[in-house]
């Protein structure tokens, strides 16, 4: 097969989708690789490390577009991107299409298979190629918010960790899974004093045990948000319902619950953002004010740290792109139903039932299109 890996053209994306190690197993398994020239230099890998793994050089995104049966990628495609697709093509990165009818209606006029990086599963309950960018995220929220705490950044001027004397920071997150958990232990290691709510009673149960005393949990109900708000510094949005546009858990009207230039982190932004005022805002322009309250929203997180990122965005793909090279992606996914949950788009038709719930759409069973 051949796989295709251009450069990202999101804005401040410095991820790529494919690793040098990545390009030299796929040729080890007989496939060519065509990566877009300059594609890996934002997270520190140069064209020679790719010729050097065996993988080919091209010129532009067209090449890679026009060339490739398989595309795999890091962000969900662009416009431009969205045009070059083709019927029978297959589509291998993050999609996010719940909250987003443009890119979703492309998809489906392209007629492509494209197979969302967030909705694969694993035999834990798990989301494994969402994961390991959730934890770079949920890392980065407690530092992005910390930033936006500062007066210079609209922020109420309070410091994570305060210092003798000095209350430190209230942190409250909700959501307590990947993000939620990363979160809470960079904000308790900055000193802050971290409250996590989720609906899961488990979920909590084990956070407890994991954290031994340097953080509450809460049970998250509309009750335990108004009454957390009101002594926050910072809230890190973290929810999380597979697929799914994310629940609005914050109205505009609760924002004057909230102390003057307290700040929200809403990492959930990828799939629509769980404050009713987030907006997707991005690295070069990261926070914006409503009503007193600082917002970040930054839908691509985990681009900053690029090299990090994309080596271990790259370590959880690789399986699943080896898979779907040397299987063709029907007979892949017919193997391996973790790996059907991620398909969303195939010839014209949506697949995913928490999207198609989102956007009013008709859904084929994965199943049905599967078998062919
Ligand atoms: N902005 C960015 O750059 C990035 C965003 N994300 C996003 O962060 C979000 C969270 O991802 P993960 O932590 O991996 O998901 P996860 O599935 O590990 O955790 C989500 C948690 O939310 C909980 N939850 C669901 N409804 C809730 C409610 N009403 N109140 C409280 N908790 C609730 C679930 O029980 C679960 O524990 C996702 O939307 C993901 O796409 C992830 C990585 C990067
Ligand atoms: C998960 C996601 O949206 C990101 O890594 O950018
Ligand atoms: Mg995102």
């Amino acid at each position: 097969m051949k796989i295709g890996c251009p450069k990202e053209i999101k804005p401040q994306e410095f991820r790529v989708g494919m690793t040098p190690n990545a390009a030299r197993e796929a040729v080890a398994h007989g496939h060519e690789v065509l990566i877009e020239t300059g594609a890996g230099r934002g997270a520190g890998f140069e064209d020679t490390d790719y010729t050097d793994a065996g993988a080919r050089i091209a010129d532009t995104a067209q090449e890679v577009f026009a060339t490739a049966d398989m595309i795999v990628k890091v962000k969900e495609p662009q416009a431009p991107e969205r045009k070059m697709l083709r019927e029978g093509q297959v589509l291998f990165t993050y999609l996010h299409l719940a909250p987003d009818p443009e890119q979703t209606h492309d998809l489906l006029a392209s007629g492509c298979t494209a197979i969302a990086y967030e909705t694969v599963t694993d035999d834990r309950g798990g989301l494994p190629l969402l994961a390991p960018m959730s934890e770079v995220a949920g890392r980065l929220a407690p530092q992005c918010g910390a930033w936006a705490l500062q007066k210079a950044n609209g922020g109420s001027g309070v410091l994570m960790g305060g210092v003798p004397g000095v209350r430190p920071a209230n942190v409250v997150i909700i959501g307590g899974g990947v993000v939620g958990t990363a979160a809470a232990r960079v904000a308790s290691g900055m000193g802050a004093n971290v409250t996590v709510l989720d609906r899961s009673v488990p979920r909590l149960s084990y956070l407890d045990d994991v954290f031994m005393g340097r953080l509450t949990t809460q049970y998250s109900d509309q009750a335990a948000i108004a009454e957390l708000l009101a002594r926050a510094d910072m809230v890190v949005g973290a929810v999380l319902i597979p697929g799914a546009a994310a629940p609005k858990l914050v109205t505009r009207d609760q924002l004057a619950l909230m102390k003057p230039g307290s700040v929200l982190v809403d990492v959930a932004i990828d799939q629509g953002g769980c404050f009713e005022t987030s907006r997707p805002t991005t690295h070069q322009d990261p926070v914006y004010e409503v009503d007193g309250i600082v917002h970040y929203c930054v839908a691509n997180m985990p681009g900053a740290v690029a090299r990090t990122s994309t080596i271990a965005l790259g370590n959880a793909t690789m399986p699943f792109m080896l898979a779907l090279a040397d299987k063709g992606w029907q007979q892949a996914c017919a193997d391996d139903p973790h790996l059907l949950n991620g398909l969303n788009v195939h010839a014209g038709k949506l697949t995913y039932y928490a999207v198609g719930k989102a956007l009013g759409i008709d859904v084929t069973s994965p199943q049905l299109v599967v078998k062919g």
